[in-house]
């Protein structure tokens, strides 16, 4: 989350596309992440920052959490990016090709001296080094002054450094994504999908999302427009998971079940953990409601 808005659809737009930027505030995505990296050539980086500043200027209209994606600060785009970030102050500076807490603590730093203020760091799971050192990086998220707020997967970069082939259905890839989730929650984390590049086969792409929503990610990073409704769709509660939250909630209310830990509802047993992730499922729901 950005606060407390909901990521359920998460656009990456290309700098060098003017169009592009300019479709974003007709879009309802639930943010998007302005892109320097991948989707810009080298030769037009500098031209990239530009029309990232004018954006800036002038938004179009467009009002939602803004993501500046910068190039790692290793290469020689990144410090320019990232200095330019600091002074634009986005809601938050996605980092690719993380590989350790180091370089989070490094990006911090670049941001300014005041962490608990200015853009959040969002970084990107996408190399060999930050799987293995998933745990060291996702403790930051424990430490607000990290300002690390979120995951994010990359399955193309994985796919690249690895060798693993990049299965319709993800096989090989989903061990991976389950552990950037579960790394994620134990950093206190949000946490998003990699993007599917096929995005003319929504059919394929609905099934991705559905997948995505059971594994526990709160949203997608998407490359195409016609991706966003989709995603809005399957990481939205359903109504049947809205109805059973809001019956676990009544039944914790009625003066039987005062003070009990544990009750019986439609023939199953219900603790108050149940209760917590009912609440806390319809509070999502109030927040996700367009
Ligand atoms: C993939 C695309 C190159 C396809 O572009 P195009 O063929 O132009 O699509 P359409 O003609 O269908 O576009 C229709 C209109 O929608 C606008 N559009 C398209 N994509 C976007 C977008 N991402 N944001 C905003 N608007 C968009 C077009 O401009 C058309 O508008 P109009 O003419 O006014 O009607 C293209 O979609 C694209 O470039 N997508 C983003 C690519 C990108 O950002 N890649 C980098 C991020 S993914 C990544 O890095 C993965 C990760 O790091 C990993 O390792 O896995
Ligand atoms: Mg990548």
């Amino acid at each position: 989350m950005i606060s407390d808005k909901p990521l359920r659809s998460v656009l990456y737009v290309p700098v060098g596309n003017s169009r592009a930027l300019t479709k974003a505030a007709s879009l309802a995505c639930d943010a998007v992440v302005l892109d320097l990296e991948d989707s810009v050539a080298p030769e037009q980086k500098a031209e990239a920052r530009k029309n990232l500043e004018a954006w800036f200027s002038d938004p179009g209209g467009y009002s939602g959490p803004v993501v500046v994606r910068v190039n790692p600060l290793s290469s020689e785009w990144g410090a320019e990016d990232i200095a330019l970030a600091r002074r634009l102050e986005p809601d938050a500076v996605l980092l690719p090709k993380v590989d350790s807490p180091r370089d989070i603590i490094q990006a911090a730093d670049a941001l300014g001296d005041d962490s608990l203020s200015g853009p959040r760091i969002w970084a990107m799971i996408e190399t060999p080094r930050a799987m293995m050192n998933l745990g060291a990086i996702a403790e930051l998220g424990r430490d607000p002054g990290s300002r690390l707020t979120c995951f994010v997967a990359g399955t193309n970069d994985l796919a690249k450094e690895t060798g693993v082939s990049a299965t319709p259905d993800r096989r090989y890839l989903v061990p991976w994504l389950m552990q950037i989730v579960l790394a994620a929650r134990a950093g206190g984390l949000s946490v998003l999908d990699a993007v599917a590049n096929d995005f003319r086969d929504l059919g394929a792409f609905q099934r991705e999302c559905a997948e995505a929503s059971a594994m526990g990610f709160d949203g997608k990073t998407l490359i195409h427009p016609s991706q966003i409704e989709p995603a809005n769709a399957a990481f939205s509660p359903s109504p049947e998971a809205v109805g059973e939250a809001e019956r676990i909630v009544a039944a914790f209310v009625v003066p039987e079940n005062a003070g009990k830990a544990v009750i019986s509802m439609e023939g199953r047993m219900v603790e108050r953990l149940h209760l917590v992730q009912a609440e806390r499922l319809l509070a999502r729901a109030g927040r996700t409601r367009s």
